[in-house]
């Protein structure tokens, strides 16, 4: 147990991280591990409640992949996943719809208001809030030339369109998106949910993107649990990419961290999703627990 001393420190050099994101939008990537396990569920929202009362505004984009690929095997219908994304037809969409709109983003709004806050479910096609088109998947052949493959209903964000997001946070509510946009015809697609995070902490001019992963964050020897770099800049990437260093799952999940600098995010941030309260603890230490990466 720390002592009353060191407690007294912990919540001191939280002061300066208080006062320097009062107002600040942050949006948070919940998925992976954070999102199975009930202990680390609640302690997610719990720290997105307490940001919120310390002055915060916190944005929450999540993911759903298991759940969804749990209830088509219920329903008997067979997941196909090409490059990495869901061959999604006009079944399938629906069923990931119900999943992560009508039950996952109603199971976060929930815990989220148990704990004391107030948060509002919203999927990107309410108030046009991310308007994709279908995304075009190119495949590589064995002799290297480039297929375009019809993966269904999978969409890629053209526009976003925050202003719901906007009038919730003036309101004092925590907003929780689904990973779902609106394309023709008023269709549903489903988006990547990084992506979505990313494409949405621009429109929204945020100070943080925070994404939770099932990784410690990019570690310089992927053995070495210690090997942690807890800064990188932007253009270190290419370089770390080229070493393997960031590589697999980890490289869009980096894209999209330059991406939202690019457009104009302050920082971003890949942090453990598997540590209890990692999202308090990289937000209001000096340290940080994950890998923060900045302009
Ligand atoms: N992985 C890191 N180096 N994190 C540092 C975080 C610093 C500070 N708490 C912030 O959120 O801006």
């Amino acid at each position: 147990m720390p002592s009353p001393m060191e407690k007294a420190g912990i919540l001191v050099e939280a002061l300066p991280y208080i006062k320097k994101f009062y107002g600040k939008t942050v949006v948070i990537k919940y998925g992976g591990h954070a999102m199975v396990n009930e202990e680390l569920k609640k302690a997610v929202l719990t720290d997105a409640v307490l940001m919120k009362y310390v002055g915060m505004q916190p944005v929450i984009v999540h993911g759903g992949g298991p759940e969804i690929t749990g209830m088509l095997k219920r329903l008997g219908i067979e997941s196909n996943f090409i490059g990495g994304l869901r061959v999604t037809d006009a079944e399938t969409m629906e069923i990931a719809q119900m999943v992560l709109v009508g039950k996952i983003n109603k199971d976060i709004v929930g815990l989220i208001n148990d704990i004391g806050g107030t948060a509002v479910g919203l999927s990107g096609k309410d108030a046009n809030l991310l308007v994709a088109d279908k995304k075009l998947h190119l495949m590589r052949n064995p002799d290297g030339s480039e297929e375009a493959v019809d993966i269904g209903l999978v969409g890629e964000i053209r526009e976003v369109n925050p202003g719901i997001v906007d009038t919730l946070l003036k309101e004092g509510y925590i907003p929780v998106v689904a990973p779902v946009a609106v394309g023709e015809g008023g269709n549903s697609y489903n988006v990547n949910a990084d992506v979505a995070a990313g494409a949405l902490a621009v429109a929204l001019n945020a100070d943080k993107l925070i994404i939770l992963t099932d990784v410690e964050g990019i570690l310089a020897d992927r053995k070495d649990k210690n090997s942690l770099l807890s800064t990188v800049t932007m253009q270190d990437v290419p370089r770390l990419i080229e070493q393997g260093i960031i590589d697999g799952g980890m490289i869009p999940k980096v894209e999209c961290c330059t991406c939202a600098l690019q457009g104009g995010v302050g920082t971003t941030h890949i942090i453990d999703g598997r540590v209890p309260h990692s999202l308090l603890l990289e937000i209001f230490t000096d340290q940080g627990v994950g890998t923060m990466v900045t302009n």
